[in-house]
């Protein structure tokens, strides 16, 4: 294999990436984002490796979720604030049900750019280049809009290391206080109308919190209750974006992509000759790859080959988002090889991409049903071959938007047009999120 170097993919082919008009305007911006600071720092990707490499030897589970694409336009406090309550109110009900410590990444904080299925959409006779994430072009169909300009990789630096900030004094700040995290679930619970379906948990978790007060062990007397350890991750799609933040660690002497602690490359992408691999392979960061129903067991072990020869558990995330009609007849072949040869990888399951359809109304939806259905043939399939079902993976936002159908509230295809807001694929809303992690909830203590 040819020496691995941080632009070394620039000599291979690549898929899902804009064509910029002015090439020195495009190295003049990545020359400058090279100099910024970097935004997360190496030590903590360390921590999170560490962490992954115990959920893949099953002694933990990791919860990553957040939006399908961040944007500029909608990019405010509550909404980050929301979202991450919801991320430690499912982790609060993980944790409690599976006995076991929840790893959180947030898929926040530079989760900008998109792999498109087309390059144009057409609307009324008009073609122009699809919307591919804010870090690229921008979501309004005019032309100057939907050109790709350099400058919005700035844009996407600035925003990412403001949310970042955000989150990281919500995580230790006080916001994350367990007790808090507790009362907003029971609060969810109350007011839910599937409550006596939720209702045993969420009071066990309220009541295990007081009891261990009445010992003296409370947010005062101990950090572990009132502050939370959060990670960011995104697709690493753009990659003169991904290489201009990635960085030599001092202490280390090895390089690491700065722009997030966790990256993945989409299903899209993850050709094994093709420049997506070529970069994550010099990588140091632990790595996710979306893996779809076409994924043969032979190719998937090319893939832990180049990305993982040291078999370092902790290293590689399967991301595997099968949808709920084909999971069955193309995860368990897999897991069955990579188990066969003793490879140490975390299983995560993305129940959102596989199960994508266009309602009546026209939009683009998942239904409730078909989501949870997957993740439980996930939970069923590690059971059957004896390897552990690692983590989840959702597209997901803590406000009340109505993009996916079903759930508590019944949310129909009539109902979608009444808060859709996502700029590319649906989300679940807050109560469908909190839903699911009950629900997931059962699985977990199961197996
Ligand atoms: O999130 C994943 C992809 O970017 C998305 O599913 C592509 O959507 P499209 O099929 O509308 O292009
Ligand atoms: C594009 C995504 O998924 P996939 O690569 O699985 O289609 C995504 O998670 O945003």
């Amino acid at each position: 294999m040819s020496q691995w170097r941080p632009d070394s993919w620039r000599n291979k082919p690549i898929l899902q990436q804009p064509v910029y008009e002015d090439q020195q305007q495009l190295a003049a911006v990545e020359s400058k984002l090279s100099k910024y600071p970097p935004l997360v720092f190496a030590e903590e990707t360390r921590e999170l490796y560490r962490q992954l490499g115990e959920v893949s030897q099953g002694k933990g589970f990791l919860l990553q979720g957040g939006d399908c694409a961040e944007s500029f336009s909608e990019f405010n406090a509550p909404k980050i604030r929301d979202t991450f309550k919801v991320l430690l109110q499912m982790a609060i009900v993980l944790t409690f049900a599976g006995r076991c410590p929840v790893t959180k990444v947030t898929r926040m904080a530079g989760q900008y750019a998109k792999p498109r299925s087309a390059d144009l959409e057409t609307l009324d006779g008009v073609s122009l280049p699809s919307y591919r994430g804010d870090i690229i072009n921008s979501f309004e169909f005019t032309e100057a809009a939907r050109r790709p300009d350099p400058n919005r990789m700035l844009e996407a630096y600035h925003h990412s290391a403001a949310t970042l900030n955000l989150l990281r004094a919500f995580a230790q700040g006080g916001l994350a206080d367990l007790h808090q995290v507790s009362r907003w679930n029971m609060a969810f619970v109350e007011n839910n109308p599937l409550k006596e379906r939720y209702h045993d948990m969420a009071t066990r978790i309220h009541d295990t919190l007081a009891f261990m007060d009445v010992i003296g062990i409370n947010s005062t007397t101990s950090a572990t209750l009132h502050e939370t350890s959060l990670f960011t991750s995104h697709e690493a799609l753009l990659l003169n974006y991904e290489q201009a933040l990635t960085r030599i660690d001092t202490l280390s002497g090895k390089p690491y992509n700065c722009s997030a602690h966790m990256l993945w490359i989409g299903e899209r992408t993850r050709q094994l000759d093709h420049a997506h691999i070529e970069f994550f392979r010099g990588l140091h960061n632990p790595i996710g790859v979306k893996v779809g129903p076409s994924m043969q067991e032979d190719e998937l072990m090319k893939l832990i080959d180049t990305l993982n020869p040291a078999n370092d558990p902790g290293r590689l995330t399967f991301i595997t988002r099968m949808g709920a009609n084909t999971l069955a007849e193309n995860l368990p072949r897999l897991l069955r090889r990579v188990k066969a040869e003793g490879r140490h990888v975390v299983w995560s399951s993305d129940p959102m991409h596989g199960n994508t359809f266009k309602a009546s109304s026209g939009y683009k939806t998942r239904n409730f049903d078909a989501i949870l259905s997957e993740i439980k043939q996930f939970f069923a399939a590690h059971d059957a071959e004896g390897t552990h079902a690692g983590g989840i993976h959702l597209e997901m936002t803590g406000q009340h938007v109505t993009e996916c159908t079903g759930g508590a509230y019944q949310i129909s295809d009539d109902d979608l047009k009444q808060a859709y807001k996502t700029q590319c694929d649906p989300r679940l809303n807050a109560d469908q999120v909190l839903e699911m992690a009950f629900l997931v909830a059962d699985h977990l203590r199961q197996s």
